[in-house]
């Protein structure tokens, strides 16, 4: 039996992935190598599980099937030597041939120039020099936005390097402040553009989700807030502060039934400076198209914390621009001497012992949010290092605000069932829309799965016919839904999440945050996709926090888990955290990486 049919016989390839190597085998007329139709369908895959391409050393990792491989070199060869396969070297464009090799890994072509495009945005953009100025004449209000400045604070770091550099990374953990500072740097660039007689500087906020968005700009409407209340600083800076923030599809521009968006490297945005939240969550096609329509001259500032999940959607684009980047502690000389009127002195090594994008990442180290209710940091700090003697012995210990439910995989069975539905409960009495998303947003149930029995889906219709019955109305009052796409028309999002209620005339009405009455709403009918919300994705959660997180993982070792996963799921937790996991599962989830095969960090390093 050929290798493509044990594969198929085995269900280890989706149909999408074999009908492709059956294109080929087709149009080829039957003549075509089994290892290359085997690549071809694997390289496919690889893509719908979030890697750029297939590493012909691992096949493993996109297809865990019983088979023999061929040996990454004989696959390698077969591949060279076909006619579907281009072999372009890391600076030229693959020709029209709808497979590419390249260092060992078999792409798609798309996806191979989209890593190379976004490369080569990346290093457009990190090395056009900043628009700085005269840093003295920024000194004295830098020093009062960052007091501690030359003690070696990395936010203070990370603002002076935003002035200097054109591209930034500002990495680090929840609540580590990183809008904080970045709305400091924006104040920074209006007072400068001011102080030298410009017009401000044109800003533009974004992030992946529209839920995200919105939470960066309320971080940024309370950080302004506060900096109205500072000495030193003129409340007209403040005003030109932007207060919105938009998906990062809307501020590019969808045009419908298209992939390609309004701007582009011909037709940049129209802004001085654009900053994006949640940049984990950023796959590698919608990157690529975001770097390229930065316009020249512009700076690009990334926010967002590498030790989460990578995105749904192929790529691991912020841990290839971290990579490339190195830790961020000591800088080139040249930069931490232009510093210095900021930062006073700051660790340097020569250029040539660094990274290529040292100096243009920032790690931001110290949690400020933090409930005191709350001790996740030790914990969240053990699982980012895999370290599971840590994390099991921290649980078992019960930090303030955690609660371990070991060996418990059903929180709906036992003892624990009233503790987790008494909230929703309350749900049902709740009139006042505005009262009741509030009150939504304060539990959630996290799986790791959407499919199977403590999948989210399943989870979620138990907990619905838990509070409202086996024969319950679709739209039962106090029932909450999460929007699945994007409607420009509704003004509803990926991930946004509703309540449903009963007017007085026993009419359902779906509720949403936003709009001009703070709360908008929506006959169910006429929704854009949505599910049930009372449990979700792990996924599906990131760039969301909820007052109290209970995190079920799977009673069986799957796939799915892996450190980032526990890690991004535990920190979606603002002030209690339930976690539901046996000894071995979570031993096994820890040994794992969500890491994404890619080529990115290399061609960043040049
Ligand atoms: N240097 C600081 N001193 C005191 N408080 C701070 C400092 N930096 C940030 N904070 C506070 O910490 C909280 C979190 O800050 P911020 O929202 O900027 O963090 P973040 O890293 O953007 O968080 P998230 O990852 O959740 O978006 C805010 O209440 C902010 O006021």
């Amino acid at each position: 039996m050929s290798l493509l049919d044990a594969l198929l016989r085995q269900g280890a390839l989706r149909p999408i992935d074999h009908a492709l190597a059956q294109s080929l085998r087709r149009l080829d007329g039957g003549e075509v190598d089994d290892r290359v139709l085997v690549a071809a369908a694997l390289a496919s895959s690889a893509v719908a599980q979030g890697h750029a391409g297939v590493e012909l050393a691992q096949p493993q990792r996109v297809c865990d099937a019983a088979v023999e491989w061929p040996s990454a070199d004989e696959w390698e060869t077969v591949l060279r030597a076909s006619h579907w396969v281009a072999q372009p070297d890391a600076a030229t464009v693959s020709v029209q041939a709808p497979l590419a090799i390249e260092r060992g890994m078999l792409y798609l072509r798309r996806y191979r120039e989209y890593e190379r495009r976004l490369a080569s945005g990346l290093r457009r953009i990190a090395e056009a020099p900043a628009d700085v100025g005269d840093l003295h004449v920024l000194a004295p209000l830098f020093a009062t936005l960052f007091p501690a400045a030359r003690e070696g604070d990395r936010q203070a770091r990370a603002a002076a390097l935003a002035l200097l550099r054109s591209l930034l990374l500002v990495t680090g953990g929840p609540g580590t402040g990183k809008t904080t500072t970045i709305t400091r740097v924006l104040l920074l660039l209006i007072a400068q553009a001011r102080m030298a007689g410009h017009a401000a500087p044109r800003i533009a906020l974004a992030a992946p989700t529209g839920r995200a968005a919105e939470r960066m700009a309320e971080s940024l409407r309370a950080a302004t807030a506060g900096l109205r209340t500072c000495d030193g600083i003129d409340a007209a800076w403040c005003d030109a502060l932007p207060d919105s923030a938009s998906t990062v599809h809307r501020l590019l521009g969808t045009i419908p039934d298209s992939t390609r968006f309004r701007h582009d490297a011909d037709h940049p945005l129209p802004f001085d400076a654009i900053v994006v939240d949640e940049a984990s969550m950023v796959d590698l096609p919608l990157m690529c198209k975001l770097v390229e329509a930065v316009a020249p001259g512009a700076r690009l500032i990334l926010l967002g914390d590498r030790d989460q999940l990578p995105s749904v959607e192929a790529g691991d684009v912020l841990a290839a621009i971290t990579d490339a980047a190195g830790d961020g502690d000591a800088l080139p000389a040249s930069l931490s001497s232009a510093l210095s009127p900021l930062l006073g002195e700051v660790p340097s090594l020569p250029e040539s012992a660094l990274a290529p994008l040292s100096g243009h990442r920032v790690q931001l180290q110290r949690g400020y949010r933090q409930a005191r209710s709350l001790d996740l940091a030790p914990l969240a700090d053990a699982m980012r290092a895999g370290d599971a003697d840590t994390v099991l012995h921290l649980l078992r210990e019960g930090p303030a605000g955690v609660r371990f439910h070991e060996d418990v995989a059903d929180p709906l069975a036992g003892a624990a069932r009233e503790t987790l539905l008494a909230p929703w409960r309350a749900l049902s009495a709740l009139r006042d829309p505005d009262v009741a998303l509030k009150h939504a947003a304060k539990l959630r149930v996290l799986t790791a799965l959407r499919d199977g029995a403590q999948g989210a889906s399943s989870l979620n219709q138990r907990i619905e016919e838990a509070l409202a019955g086996a024969q319950r109305d679709p739209y039962f009052h106090g029932r909450l839904v999460l929007v699945t796409e994007n409607s420009y028309r509704h003004g509803l999002f990926n991930g946004d999440i509703g309540v449903c209620q009963h007017d007085d005339a026993g009419i359902p009405v779906a509720w949403f945050a936003g709009g001009p009455e703070g709360v908008r709403g929506f006959h169910p009918a006429s929704l854009p996709a949505h599910t049930g919300a009372f449990a979700m994705t792990v996924h599906k959660a990131q760039g969301s926090e909820f007052d109290s997180v209970w995190l079920v993982l799977p009673r069986q070792d799957a796939r799915a888990l892996s450190r980032e996963l526990l890690y991004t799921g535990i920190t979606r937790a603002r002030r209690e955290l339930h976690l539901c996991v046996s000894d071995p599962v979570l031993r096994a989830a820890l040994a794992r990486h969500a890491s994404r095969a890619s080529g990115l960090a290399w061609r960043l390093r040049g």
